[in-house]
């Protein structure tokens, strides 16, 4: 059975229909990327995934399990997690603190014992220090650990939000426009990390992305929609000599 799979997956918001019919699978260890035109429906389509919208009709199983009921808390505890087109870091928190708050879900100490700093606490932040700094060196930002976020570069700012996203140990992970506002050199860089997550964490990865050159350098199979509905799939060689894709992008224009 898939990682994911998505079902005839339609969501209506008084009568406009963003997502219709979807079917999508995703096996384990795959790294799709999910194309389309503007206003295709594909930051939609990561909102139903996410619990931010329940479908209207269909279903989504992942690992084996129904999950379009739950809520968006319940499904990151289940293995998903996001990244978003506008970053959303603590801006005002330093680089670590943002990757620690994402830790904290799998802490045990209680509040008690953490305002009085029990041996609990003091054993468990040593811990989650530890952890999220492992996690930075894999970025190469480890050396902004304590600067606040909102300092770094724009390019860094991404891949701290991708370092967050991995804190929770997700099963799958959906990247939403990575290389929005990014320079080449940033694109790259970017390209490089996601190529380093799917090696070192064997991560499942669907992905978002208007840049054509990232998508077809780095992507194993596209699905591309349109107007809510999937108009191909196939190998980044297939879906760029397609017809119905070429013209839906050029439709565009
Ligand atoms: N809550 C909502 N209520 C009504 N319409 C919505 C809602 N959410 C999304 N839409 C509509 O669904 C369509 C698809 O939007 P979506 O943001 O998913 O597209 P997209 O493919 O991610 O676009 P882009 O590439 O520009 O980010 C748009 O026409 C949008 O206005």
């Amino acid at each position: 059975m898939a990682l994911l799979e998505v079902h005839k997956m339609s969501v209506n918001f008084g009568g406009i229909k963003p997502v219709s019919e979807l079917d999508l699978q995703i096996e384990e260890g795959e790294l799709i990327g999910l194309i389309g035109p503007n206003g295709a429906g594909k930051t939609t389509v990561f909102n139903l995934l996410t619990g931010v919208y329940t479908p209207t009709e269909g279903s989504i199983t992942f690992n084996g399990e129904r999950i379009d009921r739950l809520k968006t808390h319940q499904i990151v505890k289940k293995g998903i997690t996001r990244t978003f087109q506008n970053i959303r870091l603590f801006k005002q928190m330093t680089v670590i603190d943002n990757v620690k708050v994402a830790f904290n879900n799998r802490l045990k100490y209680s509040p008690l014992e953490g305002i009085l700093h029990l041996p609990r606490y003091k054993k468990e932040e040593a811990w989650l220090e530890e952890e999220a700094m492992k996690l930075l060196k894999i970025f190469e930002l480890d050396k902004y650990a304590y600067e606040l976020s909102m300092n770094l570069p724009y390019g860094k700012q991404r891949k701290l939000e991708i370092a967050r996203a991995l804190a929770g140990s997700p099963k799958l992970l959906l990247l939403d426009e990575p290389a929005a506002g990014m320079n080449p050199n940033e694109t790259n860089e970017l390209m490089q990390t996601i190529k380093l997550i799917r090696d070192q964490f064997n991560m499942t990865i669907l992905l978002i992305e208007h840049d054509m050159n990232l998508v077809m350098s780095i992507c194993e199979r596209l699905v591309v929609i349109d107007y809510g509905m999937v108009i191909a799939r196939g190998t980044p060689s297939e879906i760029q000599n397609n017809e119905k894709v070429i013209g839906a992008y050029l439709g565009q224009a």
